[in-house]
């Protein structure tokens, strides 16, 4: 009853499935144009509920009827694939997060910028002649891959090139199934989840091999930990990761460790933290190397805190770095997705202020980059590229708004954004300040899409130590 207005389609089924996901944008914005927002659409075989600029907010808010792991979950079914469902969990690991990630920072800063070191040197190395780089994406997830797990499974066992390499491509091996656009719900919507995790219910399950090395390498230290504990009681003293977290809680049990549960909790925070981190450093690098003609203001910025802090930078230096900052906002305003945050009803209906009602289950899709490069908030020419455009504002990368919805907003935006923006700045700091980079024929790559969503360009960028430093 008084659903939003379905827009016309002619095959039964199929619906729009095909102008979404192979012309999302000029698709969505034509629909805008002749009926307003909210809409319906028909794609996989299912009604679907589109909203952008003006009512993503009101479903921000409404977040106790609306749930964006309920659609994540039938994407990627994580429950079938890990021992432990972590959607049952996901406000612990939301203050997992908040808490022991983004609240530690200025406990996890010199560690980070080691690890940055040590990564740039490993991948990128001297560069005394110009050297091209291949795969930066994987690169980039390589590089986030070494800090996360430090932070998550502590200094020594983040050692271990094996246990890096494995949280470094998790996702990947996982997408190769999961994003998929899922074809078979034409059929019935549960054929589709059940498809996906058949291999690894008959025993092919990438996850298998990377858990078994996440243990192997988690696990002296976990004995290492309780035995330490038996011997020095109350003058124990704690490491600072989350594994030391999760040792910590109520159902931990150090005379029968469960290492599986371990291994799942930290297999969640590697797969929403990682692939979006380390994607978004690939398109920050090629944003910065694509566009030459900010490289001279942002170096000066870098290079004169550089020399104030005597090479030795801290957390509060970092955050006083506003075009480093706006740069970063400006790059990951560009990301290019189109749809963000995906949300399932969860209440028997929703209904918007504008009196349309969708029922319990219905997804509601948001066309965020209506937000993103909204006209009267980024002016008329909200698609260009203004990367010192907040500095005069002073609103860091990691503040949510009504416009900048890439890391979601209200209740569930995402916690872990404090760090991925420290993660970005710090990166993209020192690689300023040691290499000149450039892309292979001076100009910005394009992205590929994938329906609506973006892959970062797949060209090399060539790297050269600079004469200056
Ligand atoms: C640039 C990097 C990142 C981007 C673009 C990003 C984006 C997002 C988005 C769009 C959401 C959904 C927000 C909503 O429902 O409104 C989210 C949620 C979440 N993110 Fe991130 N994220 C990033 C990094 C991280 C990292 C590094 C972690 C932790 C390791 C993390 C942990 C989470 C968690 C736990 C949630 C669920 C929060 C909840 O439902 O309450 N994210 N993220």
């Amino acid at each position: 009853e008084n659903e939003p207005p379905l827009i016309p389609y002619t095959i039964p089924v199929i619906g729009h499935t095909f102008s979404y996901l192979f012309d999302t944008e000029n698709f969505i914005k034509k629909c805008l144009k002749e009926y307003g927002e909210p809409f319906n659409i028909i794609i996989f075989g299912k009604v679907t509920t589109v909203v952008a600029q003006k009512y993503i907010p009101e479903v921000t808010k409404a977040h106790e009827n609306f749930d964006s792991f309920e659609v994540l979950k039938e994407i990627v079914p994580l429950h079938l694939i890990l021992d432990y469902n972590p959607f049952d969990i996901i406000d612990f690991h939301a203050k997992t997060t908040r808490e022991q990630l983004s609240g530690k920072l200025s406990l996890y800063f010199d560690k980070m910028q080691n690890d940055i070191f040590y990564s740039l040197d490993k991948w990128i190395g001297e560069c005394n002649e110009p050297r091209s780089i291949k795969s930066i994406w994987n690169v980039c997830n390589h590089v986030t891959a070494k800090l996360i797990a430090n932070i998550c499974i502590g200094e020594e066992a983040s050692q271990h090139e094996d246990v890096v390499h494995s949280f470094a491509v998790l996702s990947h091996d996982m997408n190769r199934f999961f994003f998929l656009p899922p074809f078979l719900s034409f059929i019935h919507q549960k054929l589709h989840e059940f498809v996906i995790s058949l291999p690894f219910l008959i025993g092919f399950n990438p996850i298998a091999k990377h858990k078994k090395v996440l243990i192997n390498r988690m696990k002296p230290v976990v004995e290492n930990r309780i035995q330490q504990k038996k011997i020095l009681g109350d003058s124990y003293k704690q490491s600072d990761d989350i594994l030391e977290f999760y040792m910590s809680q109520p159902d931990f049990d150090p005379s029968n460790v469960n290492y599986n549960y371990l291994a799942d909790l930290l297999f969640f925070l590697i797969v929403v933290g990682i692939v979006t981190t380390g994607r978004s450093l690939a398109n920050l690098l090629f944003d910065y190397a694509g566009r030459p003609e900010y490289w001279d203001e942002l170096y000066e910025e870098a290079s004169t805190f550089n020399e104030e802090c005597n090479g030795k930078l801290t957390l509060n230096d970092i955050n006083k770095m506003i075009k480093l900052d706006s740069f970063i906002r400006e790059s990951l305003r560009h990301t290019g997705d189109m749809i963000i945050v995906p949300r399932a009803v969860t209440t028997d209906h929703y209904t918007f202020s504008n009196g349309y009602t969708v029922p319990k289950g219905r997804h509601v899709y948001d066309f965020s980059e209506d937000c993103l490069f909204s006209e009267s908030q980024y002016g008329p020419d909200s698609k260009s590229f203004k990367p010192f455009q907040f500095v005069s504002q002073n609103i860091s990368a990691s503040k949510v708004d009504r416009t900048y919805v890439i890391f979601g907003g209200g209740r569930h935006a995402c916690p872990g954004r404090f760090y991925a923006v420290l993660v970005l700045k710090l990166i993209l700091y020192h690689v300023i300040l040691k290499y000149h980079v450039r892309t292979e024929n001076g100009n910005m790559p394009k992205k590929s899409m994938v329906g609506p969503l973006t892959n970062p360009p797949e060209e090399s960028l060539i790297f050269e130590r600079r004469k200056e430093t």
